[in-house]
């Protein structure tokens, strides 16, 4: 439905007031004028501030809207004052039902409480606007009696006739301020308009903005006017519930809001609320537009477009502390250096709290999740005391599932094994993990893993997968495997199978006899590190050939991988017992091969394995 033609054409006035992303989102930051900073507005206020987050119910929340939710928290609780929660329930032809149940599910996860909220009341209630349209009523009626606003009865019909004349106007060549009262009704005197209104007819009220442009003092876009004097704008609609701009007005007024945080997609309407509050004699609360979140085609993140709410975060098992550090830092970093780096808590945010915030759209990274993601993990792991319940949700939790997900091969699994299994080879899997009932019992083991290898914990099951052989699995069915490729190529990097075999047997008992040699107590990173550094040195002087390397065959032997953490970290962490094992079984394995394949048994070297 289009609008009619006093409207601004701003977004869904017609229905709520609320405005078209896309119209501001082409305004760029730059754009706005007087968009220099002052420093002092950017310090909190000495006083308790009473903030809200005010959205409507006609979707679920997401990034944009938590992020704008966690600052208004954050100002109200670090100047000691109150975060309420207001329903914006008046656009009724896009309500979504469960989603005012859902709001109150998400901010809980989120750990983002308020003071006051349609659910648990305040003094200020109700706090669900369409609770409220006896007050809005009243508001209006003294808007009317002023001569501030007047009601127009106007059938939609007759509104889009309107409209379609005031398009032909323009394109005729007048000015769009010449127009701006030509809607009948304006004309209509206040005793009929009382009359007609008591005798039921339907009407909307309508605002006679300020003739000359009105000043927005914002604290992030600091001086802001619209370069013309707003249009005539609705203030109630037809179905008698009141629109954005009246009610956010009334409300924030009446509650006694002192901050307003909000999406920089209202700035622009900001000078009709500046004009209502002058309308009604109240002085204005302090604005802060805060750039957009955006996805990668400049989009703004939004309920109408579908953004993702926050149950995609949950599901990815991103705790609402990650979150807040993903959403607080698109578009604010806290004052110190130091905590730029760190992993905040949101006590850590309220104590560095302030309203410098970034200007302009921001893009969303999702990258950036997972690093943060990982980052809390580590604040999970060395927090004092440790939060074993956190711990166990974010990081064991996940970390099992992945586990249970690639099950341990088993002596009698005869799709794999050439060579039997002996018991000692999954001597590390039993200790750290029980595959009979799926729970890790040693997660110091895992935590290590995930320390020295490069991928992290932040995706369980990419961890798991890539680091089973080293995890808790020997690489006995991955070894197999790789000679069953092998002895079906012709020749494999510059060598010919045969002598790729003698290679890989030569390294694996060179490395193996020195290895045995090497104590317990000298198992370590420094001394490993540099046995093996003398090892590949003697090996690249006494072999002349291209494989000249010992790194490749011994990380294979151990995790039958060419890549992974440095082998002396890998033989650490395996310990001394089970890297002698690993190395036994890779020879064994590998002769095995070379006998079948001179025997040319090729096709009886055992099924393939998945
Ligand atoms: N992408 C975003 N970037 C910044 N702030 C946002 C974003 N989306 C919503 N907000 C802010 O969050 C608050 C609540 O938003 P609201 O419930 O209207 O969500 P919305 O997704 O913008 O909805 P709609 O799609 O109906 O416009 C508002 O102050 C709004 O400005």
């Amino acid at each position: 439905m289009r609008g009619p033609f006093w409207r601004s054409g701003l977004g869904c006035a017609e229905t709520c007031g609320r405005p078209a992303v896309s119209l501001i989102l082409r305004r760029r930051a730059s754009q706005f004028p007087g968009s220099r900073n002052t420093l002092s507005k950017y310090d909190l206020p000495s006083t308790p501030c009473r903030t809200r987050f005010a959205p409507s119910p006609t979707g679920y929340l997401h990034l944009g809207s938590i992020r704008t939710a966690l600052y208004n928290y954050l100002l109200a609780r670090a100047t000691n004052g109150q975060f309420v929660l207001r329903l914006e329930d008046t656009d009724q032809s896009r309500l979504v039902g469960d989603a005012e149940a859902k709001l109150y599910e998400d901010l809980r996860w989120a750990k983002l409480t308020y003071d006051e909220g349609p659910d648990i009341g305040g003094p200020y209630g109700p706090y669900r606007q369409s609770e409220r349209l006896p007050i809005y009523d009243e508001h209006v009626n003294r808007l009317l009696k002023e001569g501030k606003a007047y009601r127009c009865f106007c059938t939609p019909k007759q509104i889009d006739e309107l409209n379609a004349a005031k398009t032909k106007a323009l394109e005729a060549g007048h000015h769009h301020d010449d127009l701006k009262s030509s809607n009948p009704c304006f004309h209509i005197s206040a005793e009929e308009s009382e009359e007609r209104a008591s005798k039921g007819e339907k009407y909307a009220v309508i605002y006679k903005p300020s003739p000359t442009p009105l000043q927005v003092d914002d604290i992030v876009y600091t001086k802001f006017r619209n370069a013309r004097p707003e249009s005539e704008f609705i203030i109630r609609k037809r179905d008698g519930f009141p629109t954005y701009h009246l009610a956010n007005v009334v409300d924030d007024h009446l509650m006694k809001i002192t901050h307003v945080i909000r999406g920089a997609e209202w700035l622009i309407s900001t000078p009709r609320h500046v004009d209502l509050y002058r309308a009604f004699g109240w002085e204005p609360p302090q604005f802060a537009h805060v750039g957009l979140l955006v996805d990668k085609n400049r989009q703004k993140l939004s309920k109408r477009h579908d953004a993702v709410h926050l149950a995609w975060y949950k599901q990815r098992n991103i705790a609402p502390e990650a979150l807040h550090n993903f959403a607080a830092l698109l578009g604010w970093a806290p004052k110190a250096r130091k905590e730029k780096t760190d992993f905040m808590t949101l006590d850590d945010m309220v104590n560095n709290f302030h309203l410098r915030f970034t200007k302009g759209d921001v893009m969303v990274n999702l990258h950036k999740l997972e690093y943060l993601k990982e980052k809390h993990n580590v604040h999970l792991i060395s927090q004092e005391p440790r939060d074993e319940a956190q711990v166990k949700e974010y990081i064991v939790r996940p970390l099992e599932t992945a586990l249970n997900g690639f099950p341990m091969e088993s002596n009698s699994d005869s799709t794999a094994a050439v060579l039997p299994l002996t018991p000692e080879m999954a001597l590390q899997t039993k200790a750290a993990y029980d595959q009979e009932t799926g729970t890790i019992t040693d997660l110091a083991y895992f935590l290590e893993a995930a320390r020295f290898t490069t991928l992290h914990l932040w995706n369980p099951t990419q961890f798991v997968a890539r680091y089973r052989w080293l995890l808790w699995q020997p690489p006995k069915s991955a070894l197999e495997d790789s000679l069953r490729r092998l002895v079906k190529m012709d020749s494999y990097e510059g060598l010919t199978i045969g002598e790729e075999f003698l290679n890989r047997i030569e390294v694996v008992m060179f490395i193996r006899d020195i290895m045995k040699s090497i104590p317990e107590e000298k198992w370590n990173v420094d001394f490993l590190s540099q046995a093996i550094k003398d090892m590949n040195i003697k090996v690249k002087r006494d072999k002349a050939s291209p494989k000249e390397n010992i790194y490749s065959p011994l990380q294979w032997a151990l995790i039958a991988s060419e890549n992974g953490p440095a082998v002396w970290e890998q033989m650490v962490f395996l310990g001394r017992e089970e890297t002698l094992i690993r190395l036994d079984h890779a020879l064994e394995v590998t002769k095995y091969f070379e006998t079948a394949r001179e025997g040319e048994d090729i096709e009886g070297l055992g099924p393939q394995s998945q």
